[in-house]
């Protein structure tokens, strides 16, 4: 799942949207941290188990 980012996705089609918050759901070890980490620092990220949430922040262009 968060290897399925080649590239960061476009967003200029989303570009009248403000803000939105999005959330992600899925089973275990099923990428949700890896896409969220590509996502705010362009990386690829080596995660450990999730406890609880994570709550982040991305902007894009
Ligand atoms: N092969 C492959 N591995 C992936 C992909 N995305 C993530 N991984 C790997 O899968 C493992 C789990 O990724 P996480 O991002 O921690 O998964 P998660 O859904 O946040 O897991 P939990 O926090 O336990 O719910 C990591 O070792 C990642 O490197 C993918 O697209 N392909
Ligand atoms: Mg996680």
């Amino acid at each position: 799942m968060g290897n399925g980012l080649s590239e960061q996705p476009k967003f200029s089609s989303m570009s009248f949207f403000q803000s939105s918050h999005i959330t992600i759901f899925g089973l275990d070890s099923a990428g949700k941290t890896t896409v969220l980490c590509r996502l705010q620092f362009n990386d690829f990220v080596n995660m450990v188990r999730t406890n609880g949430f994570n709550f982040n922040s991305v902007s894009v262009n």
